[in-house]
């Protein structure tokens, strides 16, 4: 594993994919490591990309340095990144982090204290909203009421005095696009919130955007209609390749969605990559916290029980804990703890089982290490069948994967996870 760096804009990355997409659109690719620029100013954040082409390693938005004060108030602070064209990049960030604020100035419908936004390589910082080539997709539907859907989707090729014919075809096709034909005449308050927001989609899409940029585009829906419409999100980017900046305070929905993620908090960015990169490596306790569930333990409870009997002298948890402060904690996903009835010569945390809750195909243990401190744990229910495991039981806790974080130096040392590192 890469050892996570403190800030963003020293991160060096090179190329992944999490769930094969961009290799299955971009079949010839290979890892490009990232170096930075002469600067204009800090180097960016830059999310690593696999080109194939031209266009495929042109860089679709740049922000750099992008700060904005209401009041008093800093809501975006010196905010650098880069979107790779043809990706599919969400901000992530709990409420008020700035990612509407910092989605709204690459629009233009903000402007910047400080700092540009570049758009395909031309500086729009001065250009107005109209001019920047942006499609917008809001939270809230924002179409034209009394307006059809035809008209709705036609409305910005209307105004770019685009043919008539042209327009027809157009809308045809994006209303194909978004499975809506059956729909054309529709008036907005006849259709559901799924089909107005892929609407307010074909018609940002219409005038052929530069990148799209989408404000919590599903945030108003309920959870399943949620769900579907981020799939189908998805699998239209798939098909039509447009840039876009996707903002989501939802980390699961950042996850499923999204090539690469920008996590926001405060105002700063505080980490780029893929979700499995920052999931797997953040570089402060607020990714590791922020990215799903997470046991923190001191680092110093597992000691104890690693000097039993013949406990391995060259495990890599032991020697990176030796090497740790005394104060440093081990963070841990639920799925990466193996849980076992007898110690087996490794440090495990001794536990007891309180609660057992079956989740389908797997199962979650609530335990209590060294009579003080709850942790979760998520098994396989065919493992938790083979242990029998019941409320009350003594258990043998040892992680698999885990980040060791220093808090002198601020920084987690990834640990297990390789094939010569497994603890
Ligand atoms: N027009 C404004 N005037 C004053 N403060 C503002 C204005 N717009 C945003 N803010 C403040 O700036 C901060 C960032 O707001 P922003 O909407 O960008 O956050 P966000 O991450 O998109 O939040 P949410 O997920 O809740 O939409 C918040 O504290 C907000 O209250």
């Amino acid at each position: 594993m890469i050892g996570a760096k403190p800030t963003v804009s020293t991160t060096t990355a090179t190329a992944t994919t999490t769930r094969g997409r961009s290799a299955a659109r971009t079949p010839h690719v290979r890892p490009t490591a990232w170096e930075p620029r002469p600067a204009r100013g800090p180097a960016p954040a830059t999310i690593p990309t696999e080109p194939t082409s031209q266009k495929e390693t042109a860089v679709a938005i740049e922000v750099r340095n992008l700060s904005k004060r209401y009041g008093t108030f800093q809501a975006v602070k010196d905010v650098s990144f880069e979107v790779p064209a043809g990706q599919l990049v969400a901000l992530l960030g709990p409420s008020g982090s700035g990612k509407s604020t910092i989605l709204r100035m690459i629009a233009g419908l903000e402007t910047a204290d400080t700092g540009s936004v570049v758009l395909t390589g031309e500086d729009a910082t001065k250009i107005p909203v109209q001019e920047r080539g942006v499609g917008f997709v809001f939270q809230h539907y924002a179409l034209f009421r009394h307006m059809t859907v035809r008209d709705n989707i036609a409305f910005g090729l209307k105004v770019r005095k685009v043919p008539k014919a042209d327009v027809k075809a157009r809308v045809d096709e994006l209303l194909e696009l978004v499975q809506l034909t059956g729909y054309s005449r529709r008036l907005p308050s006849q259709l559901s919130g799924g089909q107005r927001q892929r609407v307010a989609l074909a018609r940002a899409l219409a005038p052929r955007p530069k990148v799209l940029l989408l404000d919590e585009p599903f945030g108003a829906l309920d959870a399943k209609v949620r769900d579907e419409l981020r799939a189908w999100l998805r699998k239209l980017h798939d098909e039509v390749h447009v840039t876009s900046l996707f903002v989501t305070h939802d980390q699961r929905e950042a996850f499923e969605v999204s090539d690469q993620l920008v996590v926001l908090n405060e105002g700063r960015v505080q980490q780029v990559g893929t979700p499995q990169e920052l999931y797997e490596r953040p570089n402060s306790p607020f990714v590791a916290q922020f990215l799903g569930q997470v046991n923190i333990l001191p680092l110093r409870t597992i000691a104890p029980h690693a000097a039993a009997p013949s406990t391995s002298p060259g495990d890599p948890l032991l020697q990176a804990g030796a090497d740790a402060a005394a104060d440093a904690q081990i963070y841990v996903r639920p799925h990466d703890l193996e849980i076992h009835r007898e110690r087996n010569g490794r440090p495990a945390w001794r536990a007891v089982v309180n609660r057992v809750t079956h989740l389908g195909g797997a199962a979650r243990l609530d335990l209590t290490v060294d009579d003080a401190m709850a942790i979760q744990l998520e098994l396989p229910s065919e493992r938790l069948a083979m242990l029998n495991l019941r409320a009350g039981d003594a258990v043998y806790v040892v992680p698999r994967v885990a980040n060791i974080f220093d808090p002198k130096s601020r920084t987690f040392l990834p640990v297990g996870g390789g094939t010569d590192a497994a603890l």
